[in-house]
């Protein structure tokens, strides 16, 4: 087990948009957040990524490679840049680039903490110890092999605010990933095929797929239903803040439950 969300609840006054929500993502796999609009998946999110600290519960990380036995760590505890280093990457419903860097600068970018934690945060340099170039060169590969990935290695000089918006997208994706040395443990996506045409979601489908290849865990917000039911291990839904269903694609889809909170939706075909 991955992540663990356990009784999380997240009030805003006298509103309760997550109400006692449980449920478990597992390593390896392509976990799905759905529900209606307002069901309180943002802000879920927000508790686990450490925007939000949630009124009650706890959300627990088992980080992979960790010895058995070890603690998990607490992340609703933690504030945001240290969910960060404990290998949670996200990204957000709305594209949050650096519009006049170039795609490549922005992958960089994100790379600084691990390049300056390198460089022993600059003192390795006054010694004369730097071992600076060698760090810089394989954060240049990193963003690379990620441009590579989201196929955006021929826009690499290009300035990210003038890409399509398609391809804004996987460059976020693409960022995130390079968040940490390793590559997340988890990324979490806040749906990310949103405005994409259908050609773009397979190809989103495709990169989230090879993701999980690579040994990161997904754990995905997304109203496009053909995206989450090709691709999800495991689909939790949630409704007006509660879990109403938690199980494999095919079965959360004809549970009569979803289906109701679902009616009088748009979004879903
Ligand atoms: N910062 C906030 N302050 C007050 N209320 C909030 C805040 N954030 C969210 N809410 C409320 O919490 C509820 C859940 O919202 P949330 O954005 O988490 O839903 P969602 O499932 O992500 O919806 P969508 O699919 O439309 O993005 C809504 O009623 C929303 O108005």
């Amino acid at each position: 087990m991955l992540l663990q969300v356990q009784d999380v609840t997240m009030r805003f006054g006298g509103l309760t948009a997550v109400d006692r929500v449980t449920f478990a993502a597992a390593a390896g796999q392509i976990t799905a957040l759905i529900g209606p609009n307002g069901a309180g998946k943002t802000t879920l999110f927000n508790c686990i990524t450490g925007f939000y600290r949630p009124s009650g519960g706890a959300i627990l990380l088992h980080p992979p490679g960790a010895e058995t036995g070890a603690a998990p760590v607490a992340l609703h505890r933690l504030a945001g840049h240290r969910i960060a280093r404990a290998g949670v990457a996200r990204t957000f419903q709305n594209i949050r680039l650096f519009p006049g860097m170039t795609a490549l600068e922005n992958l960089l970018v994100a790379q600084h903490n691990a390049l300056m934690a390198t460089t022993g945060w600059g003192i390795g340099a006054v010694l004369g110890l730097s071992r600076y170039p060698a760090a810089e060169r394989a954060a240049v590969e990193k963003a690379k092999q990620w441009l590579q990935a989201t196929q955006l290695l021929d826009r690499a000089d290009d300035p990210a605010g003038a890409l399509p918006y398609g391809a804004q997208r996987r460059l976020e994706i693409a960022r995130a990933m390079c968040t940490s040395p390793d590559g997340p443990a988890l990324l979490c996506l806040d749906e990310p095929a949103a405005g994409l045409n259908p050609r773009e979601s397979e190809e989103l489908a495709k990169l989230l797929l090879q993701i999980r290849a690579g040994g990161t865990s997904i754990l995905l917000i997304e109203h496009d239903m053909g995206v989450v039911m090709r691709i999800s291990d495991r689909v939790v839904v949630l409704d007006h803040g509660q879990r109403i269903a938690d199980g494999p694609p095919a079965e959360v889809r004809a549970d009569p439950r979803v289906i109701a909170a679902y009616l009088g939706e748009e979004e879903v075909e």
